[in-house]
């Protein structure tokens, strides 16, 4: 498995270095926009191509040698850049900012464009699948009390998911020792498009006090 490190960097040293990479990922989010509708003449494709992997070795100079992992330091925060949902510097993310409403209900709003697309103008069902699984697995960790993994997850697609606003909502249904049930959806301005029920485990290596009885 990958890395959950504690690096001791000051919370208000992240929010800076945040302001920083935020802007640089929306910025490779635009490129992945720009690269699937460009209709610019092919040597301009080539061009851009070029301009693209000079800017890919400037910020290889300096890299972490693997993926960016789960870090955390003393003040509680904890920073997930990578993920594939969530990750602040992950322009493949879109990323889902999502609200604790409380520990065990969650929910995002979200603008998903020509990048997420599967079949004609709808949403890819995997990435449906994909943005659920994540939010379903921080409503199951009660607000970060607790690190559940995803055991099972049950979808079903009652109509096309529209590519555009969106509103995804998760709730723990119900607990029985490790095991976490939490049912979500998917919904557009018409209503629920995708629903999901999931069981979530606190694995045996960290069923520690926040996760017994
Ligand atoms: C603070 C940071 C927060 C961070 C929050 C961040 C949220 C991130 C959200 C991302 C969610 C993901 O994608 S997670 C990545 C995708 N998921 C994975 O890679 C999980 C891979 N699988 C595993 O690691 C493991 O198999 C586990 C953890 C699922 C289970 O291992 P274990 O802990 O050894 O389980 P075990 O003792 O055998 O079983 C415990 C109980 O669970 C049941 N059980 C076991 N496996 C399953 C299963 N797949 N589906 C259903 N039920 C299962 C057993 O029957 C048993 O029930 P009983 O006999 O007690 O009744």
């Amino acid at each position: 498995m990958g890395e959950f490190v504690h690096e001791e960097i000051p919370s208000t040293e992240l929010d800076r270095l945040e302001a920083t990479y935020r802007p640089l990922a929306d910025a490779v989010r635009d490129l992945l926009d720009a690269t699937i509708r460009t209709t610019v003449p092919e040597e301009q494709v080539r061009a851009a191509q070029a301009e693209i992997e000079a800017l890919v070795a400037r910020l290889r100079a300096e890299q972490l040698p693997g993926p960016a992992g789960v870090r955390f330091n003393s003040e509680a925060r904890a920073w997930n850049w990578g993920n594939a949902v969530v990750g602040l510097r992950n322009a493949v993310a879109p990323p889902l900012r999502i609200v604790h409403e409380s520990a065990g209900h969650a929910w995002a709003e979200v603008e998903l464009g020509a990048p997420y697309e599967g079949p004609p103008g709808l949403v890819h069902g995997g990435v449906s699948a994909m943005l659920l699984d994540h939010l379903m697995g921080e409503t199951a960790s009660a607000a970060f009390t607790r690190v559940t993994f995803t055991g099972t997850l049950t979808m079903t697609y009652r109509r096309g998911t529209p590519l555009g606003p969106l509103r995804l909502e998760a709730r723990i249904d119900r607990e029985e020792g490790r095991k976490v049930w939490v049912v979500a959806s998917i919904g557009d301005a018409d209503g629920v498009t995708v629903e999901a029920e999931g069981v979530f485990i606190v694995p045996a290596w960290a069923a520690g006090e926040a996760a017994r009885g």
